[in-house]
């Protein structure tokens, strides 16, 4: 028996156009509607680790009628740099791709915001339709329309709002997904608790050793309940002029050890340690009461996640912050919470505040 499809309304507000985000399983059959009849050329982007993924629904488009390239790029973040992302303008001006081709990512979240990136800069923006194949690019990456690339000088340093024109969560792509990854994306399930929806960390709390699982029993309304939050949020402010920053709840210290670490560690465990750091900014700060920041320790910890980074590596860290998308001037700033799904923006921190609360977080 077949499971139900769940449909999840994105955009449509303030000028941008409405899509979906499905999630169920053997979700393949919706590709072609999603695509129209007005593409000739559809090109799919991969990851080495899903080259077989990338060739079957190559040879499936062909099967429908489209001339349909394969475009295989590095696994995770090696994918999110200029150089790869000249690489597939090559390979979309070689097969002749126009304004009505259409590009299809499949893949995790670095797949997925290099295929829309590649899309919002070829011929100055092509639809695309994002199939993502994580936990973290299902319920955050693929949704929204964020799409971009790392520079030497930090993450997500150029990019485009460009939204899909549809997303694709196939659930059963999660069971190949090694648990280190899983665990991962449950760093951006948990931030959209703290943020939004309490709900979430409800359920995960109920048994966080079945959470780090796709076999778990409450997987898709995990998966669910973040991209509603993900949903609402970029509904009405698809550019971040305001409400959307909550989403980066975790991200400011989190992009900067990424950085540091050379973009070896996973986002998501960046994230972690960054929404660690940020519960004790607000509880340093008079903010967030004791309870909530505590049970930012406890439910990371106990799905997996990292809660610490190295203390000596702070001066460089907090350089790195300086150029956070959310820094105007020389003004940083964080997201933190007033209260249990309470996020609020915190400006131009007392530097000793924020020295004191790396100082929980750092060893
Ligand atoms: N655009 C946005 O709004 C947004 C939101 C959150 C995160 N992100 C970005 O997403 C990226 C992280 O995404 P991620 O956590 O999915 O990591 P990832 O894309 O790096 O994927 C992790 C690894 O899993 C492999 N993989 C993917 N799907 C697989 C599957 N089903 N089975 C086996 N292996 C598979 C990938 O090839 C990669 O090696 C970061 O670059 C982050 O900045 C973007
Ligand atoms: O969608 C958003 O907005 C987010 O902030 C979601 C984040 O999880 C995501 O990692 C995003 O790519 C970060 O954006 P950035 O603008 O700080 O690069
Ligand atoms: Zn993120």
């Amino acid at each position: 028996m077949s499971e139900a499809v769940t449909r999840i309304q994105v955009g449509g507000t303030a000028g941008s156009e409405p899509y979906e985000v499905l999630v169920g399983r053997q979700l393949l059959g919706e590709l072609g509607g999603l695509i129209g009849d007005k593409a000739k050329r559809v090109a799919v982007i991969h990851p080495e680790a899903l080259a077989d993924t990338g060739d079957a629904l190559r040879a499936d488009l062909a099967g429908q009628g489209y001339e349909a390239v394969a475009i295989q790029v590095p696994n995770a973040e090696e994918a999110k740099t200029a150089e790869v992302a000249a690489y597939c303008w090559k390979a979309l001006g070689q097969s002749g791709f126009t304004r009505t081709d259409v590009v299809v990512g499949v893949g995790g979240g670095a797949t997925t915001d290099l295929a829309g990136f590649v899309a919002a800069t070829w011929l100055r923006g092509v639809r695309w339709i994002a199939i993502p194949t994580t936990v973290l690019a299902m319920v955050d990456a693929a949704v929204g329309g964020k799409t971009g690339i790392n520079t030497a000088e930090g993450k997500n340093l150029v990019g485009a709002f460009h939204p899909p024109a549809g997303v694709l969560c196939d659930l059963a792509a999660l069971d190949s997904l090694a648990v280190n990854d899983y665990v991962s994306g449950l760093a951006e399930v948990i931030k959209a608790g703290f943020i939004a929806d309490p709900a979430i960390l409800d359920l995960i709390e109920s048994d966080p050793e079945a959470a780090r699982t796709p076999q778990g029993p409450h997987t898709a309304e995990l998966i669910e309940r973040s991209i509603r939050v993900k949903a609402e949020v970029v509904s009405s402010d698809l550019k971040e002029a305001g409400l959307r920053e909550i989403l980066n709840y975790g991200h400011t210290l989190g992009h900067a050890i990424e950085k540091n670490e050379r973009y070896k560690w996973r986002h998501g465990a960046a994230v972690a340690v960054g929404m660690h750091f940020a519960a004790e900014l607000g509880r340093l700060a008079g903010r967030l009461d004791d309870a909530t920041a505590d049970r930012h320790r406890t439910i990371l910890e106990a799905v997996g996640l990292p809660l610490h980074y190295r203390y000596d590596q702070w001066p460089k860290l907090l350089e790195t912050m300086k150029v956070d998308k959310k820094s105007r001037g020389d003004l940083l700033r964080f997201i933190v919470l007033d209260g249990l799904a309470k996020p609020t923006v915190m400006e131009g921190p007392d530097p000793a505040v924020l020295l004191a609360a790396y100082g929980e977080v750092g060893q």
